[in-house]
């Protein structure tokens, strides 16, 4: 392959299709998914005729934000990752934004800020300008971040309490069932392991009272001998619930993530346990690292290269985990292929990924790409396909973007809590600590 000119990495056109994802009736601390989510789809095409994909938060903040940054983008190279960074960081939209009580689904992981808000769209435009620039230069994503240091790259199952169905009647049905006591939790854990091989399983906790979640660990624990097993309640309990809980399940916990809200309190757990702590709530940002070094109040980070701003900013943030002795693990909202393979390269690059990533993909029943990756033994094959590897299916592209232009603005935006309302009128985001 001959070497693309510099003029062939300028962009020419950027296309963003927000779509509306199919997604199970999943339960967390502020309520339950619903039953379609928004992702935004980036494609970038440059002179040279090299097409590149992204993806990202599809919501209506993210999409104010992706609009103005698609058009500046234009006359720019898929080289120039810095001065995207910076375009990104000049990029004004709505300031703070959130629910009409203050809390929306995105506390799950953490604050939302305006400058998380703009690196959550950077990435994915990041992300497509790699993928171009690998499909120009025949080289895969990894090559241009220095290299797989690995060929496959460890995934963990991702266990929901969940219901059979929405409760307001539209989704796309699945054949998982509820999930909904240990029995059914340790169901669950098998289906993903004979399906996708996984060994290793996170619960997300916050959901019911900490003594049934407990038990559910503890269920895994049996079924499923010497695994590495994770619960994470978003926060939702008190220092004295989280401490109890770590104390109850030390033996069979690899870590606890987020047990309490806050640094502070994160640090005042774990001075007093040796579970060791995991967050993708207190520490999002670089900006909140310091003080959680300095309190102790976390042992692993869980990296997410939406929200951290690019797979550049996720191997910044492994040097600083590196730099301070903290563990490495990979967060996942709901997400497609696109992300799921971002994900991969960027993971196979960084020496210090220390546990197996999370991911949301297996709940997913539907995708934009023409083939979906396949998790073997658990893990993924990183592969030296040019770019990420993967192929943009426009019919399905196009039908999921057919969903979000048919919506009259119900699920144009992520609201666990409004999803929750349906099932139960009173409900309102709970305080924490719930527990
Ligand atoms: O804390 C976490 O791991 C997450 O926030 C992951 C997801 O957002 C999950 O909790 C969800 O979507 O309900
Ligand atoms: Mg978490």
């Amino acid at each position: 392959m001959v070497a693309p000119r510099p003029a062939d990495l300028v962009v020419t056109e950027v296309r963003l299709t927000p779509v509306l994802v199919a997604d199970p009736p999943l339960l967390n601390t502020q309520g339950v998914h619903q039953p379609y989510t928004p992702r935004l789809i980036i494609e970038l095409v440059t002179a040279g005729g090299a097409t590149g994909l992204g993806e990202t938060y599809g919501d209506t903040a993210y999409l104010d934000l992706a609009r103005p940054l698609a058009a500046d983008l234009i006359g720019r190279s898929v080289t120039d990752l810095n001065g995207l960074a910076a375009l990104a960081e000049r990029m004004r939209g709505p300031s703070e934004p959130a629910g009409p009580d203050g809390v929306d689904a995105a506390g799950l992981r953490g604050v939302r800020t305006a400058g998380k808000l703009r690196r959550s769209v950077r990435s994915g435009f990041e992300v497509a300008c790699l993928d171009a620039w690998g499909h120009a230069a025949g080289l895969p994503v990894h090559a241009l971040l220095g290299g797989a240091l690995r060929d496959r790259v460890a995934y963990s199952a991702y266990l929901f309490y969940r219901w059979e169905r929405h409760p307001d009647g539209p989704g796309e049905p699945d054949d998982w069932g509820a999930a909904l006591d240990p029995a059914g939790i340790v169901a669950q854990a098998r289906r993903f392991a004979d399906r996708h091989g996984f060994t290793s399983f996170k619960l997300k906790g916050g959901v019911f009272p900490p003594d049934q979640e407990c038990a559910a660990i503890r269920a895994l624990a049996e079924a499923f001998p010497g695994r590495p097993l994770r619960l994470d309640p978003n926060g939702a309990w008190s220092q004295r619930t989280a401490l109890q809980v770590a104390d109850e399940l030390a033996d069979v916990l690899e870590y606890l993530e987020d047990p309490v809200s806050g640094t502070e309190a994160m640090a005042h757990v774990a001075a007093r346990t040796p579970v060791p702590l995991a967050t993708n709530m207190c520490v999002t940002t670089f900006e909140e690292i310091p003080e959680a070094v300095a309190s102790g109040a976390v042992r692993i980070v869980l990296s997410d290269h939406h929200y951290w701003g690019g797979l550049h900013a996720t191997r910044e943030l492994a040097a600083l985990c590196r730099t301070f002795g903290l563990g490495l693990a990979m967060h996942s909202n709901t997400h497609l292929g696109i992300s799921l393979a971002a994900m991969t390269q960027v993971a196979a690059t960084v020496p210090n990924l220390d546990h197996a990533c999370d991911t949301h993909y297996p709940w997913q029943t539907e995708d934009v790409l023409t083939e979906r990756p396949t998790f073997r033994a658990g893990h993924l094959d990183v592969g030296d396909a040019p770019g990420l590897g993967v192929t943009l299916d426009r019919a399905r592209l196009a039908a999921l973007h057919r969903r979000w232009l048919a919506d009259d603005g119900r699920y144009r935006d992520r609201d666990d809590a409004a999803a929750m309302r349906r099932a139960d009128p009173g409900w309102t985001t709970p305080a924490v600590p719930r527990w």
